[in-house]
């Protein structure tokens, strides 16, 4: 299936099985003759695909190199971005040049972000190999690199040229990858698709992999083209992430991966919710029981407060406001402000009476 996504310059997102091996004659319609293309691709997934998309590059008469860090989310740094930067110019990558990222959210954010600010911005094209990059991360744009303080704290809004998700490059992917991935399709249908919610609830899903994939790209394409810098609806794909990102933030952005984080987010946001009264009763209970029959985590062991403390640079926050992304239902979703102080004394208020009820 071919999805057309229409930012300012559009481009397609292509999930096709054996695409991987098509990827030289997809891209170069899509650069000058004699371009180049820089491949970066991370220590677990290069090995694996890597001769697969140099060799289709090349038959396409596009030449390459490649860059290959060391997998894995603690290396989503500026000083990894640093190396990017080092190996495009001592092979005198120009704007006429190319990155193609392959490999899971991690080579894309940041193969992404190198793509925008490198001679001020080239293009890049995405490969995603991850459940998580083929129904998310490979689409919209968002770039960028982890600081301690804090998640995907700087970064740039840069939209690829071409994304090209072969679903057959998830057969290697280890099983704890898949399961995070879920989380991120959880979040779709809770967000804006109760139907697809349905379906997992009814574990209906793992089954029919490429048009799950398809309706999660579906769903992102419509926030990203009604708001593609962020500034408003868009922000609704962050269900789950303001707690989420503050918990991968906790844990030093190595032993939580994001999508169980962002799994462990949308409980918490489902309780706030529902002890604010914005969300039915008995969503958080639904979203815990689909995480759980994913094999997901539902709580952390952080205190609630601490883990608001560590929202503070939330990118939706204005001052001491947090634009919290909440569900009036599971496939309705609302933007709701709400202080920092009083949510955490709301939340304490609600789970002492919750703790209450229990007992009597
Ligand atoms: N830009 C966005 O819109 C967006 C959206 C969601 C998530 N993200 C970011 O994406 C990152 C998470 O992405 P991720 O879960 O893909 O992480 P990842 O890139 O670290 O990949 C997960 C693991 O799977 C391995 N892997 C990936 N594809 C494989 C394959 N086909 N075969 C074998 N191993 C494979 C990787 O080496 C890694 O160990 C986070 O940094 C998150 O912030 C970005
Ligand atoms: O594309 C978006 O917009 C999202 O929020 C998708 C999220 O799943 C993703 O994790 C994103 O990188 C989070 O962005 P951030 O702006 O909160 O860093
Ligand atoms: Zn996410």
């Amino acid at each position: 299936m071919v999805i057309e996504i229409k930012t300012d310059k559009p481009y397609e997102v292509i999930v096709e099985d054996g695409v991987l091996d098509r990827a030289g004659e997809k891209i170069a319609p899509l650069v000058r003759p004699g371009s180049r293309a820089m491949i970066v691709s991370e220590t677990n997934v290069f090995p694996i695909y890597g001769e697969r998309l140099k060799a289709s590059l090349e038959k396409a008469g596009i030449h390459t190199a490649e860059f290959v860090f060391e997998a894995g989310e603690p290396q989503k740094q500026l000083s990894t971005v640093m190396q990017i930067y080092e190996a495009l110019a001592e092979n005198d990558f120009t704007r006429s040049d190319i990155i193609v990222t392959l490999g899971g959210g991690v080579a894309g954010d940041m193969g992404g972000f190198a793509a925008a600010t490198f001679l001020r911005g080239m293009d890049f094209v995405q490969v995603p190999t991850s459940l998580l990059a083929q129904v998310d991360a490979s689409v919209g744009g968002k770039t960028g690199v982890d600081l301690p303080f804090g998640k995907n704290l700087v970064g740039a809004f840069h939209q690829p040229r071409l994304v090209l998700a072969d679903p057959q490059t998830l057969s290697t992917l280890p099983d704890a990858y898949f399961t995070d991935g879920m989380g991120e399709v959880i979040k779709y249908g809770c967000i804006a698709d109760a139907a697809l919610f349905d379906k997992l609830e009814q574990g209906q899903v793992i089954d029919h992999l490429e048009e799950t994939i398809c309706r999660c790209v579906l769903c992102k394409k419509h926030f990203v083209e009604e708001d593609t810098n962020d500034k408003g609806r868009r922000m609704i794909l962050n269900f789950g992430h303001t707690f989420g990102h503050a918990l991968e933030k906790l844990t030093g952005f190595s032993s939580l991966s994001h999508g169980l984080a962002v799994g462990i987010g949308m409980v918490m946001a489902g309780e706030v919710g529902e002890s604010l009264g914005i969300t039915e009763k008995g969503t958080a209970a639904r979203i815990r029981r689909v995480l759980e029959s994913y094999g997901m985590p539902t709580e952390s062991a952080f205190d609630f407060a601490k883990v608001v403390e560590a929202t503070a640079l939330d990118k939706k926050s204005f001052g001491k406001t947090l634009n919290l992304i909440l569900l009036k239902q599971i496939g309705e979703s609302v933007i709701h402000p709400v202080d920092r102080n009083y949510l955490v004394l709301r939340y304490k208020l609600a789970a002492e009476q919750n703790r209450r009820r229990k007992l009597n």
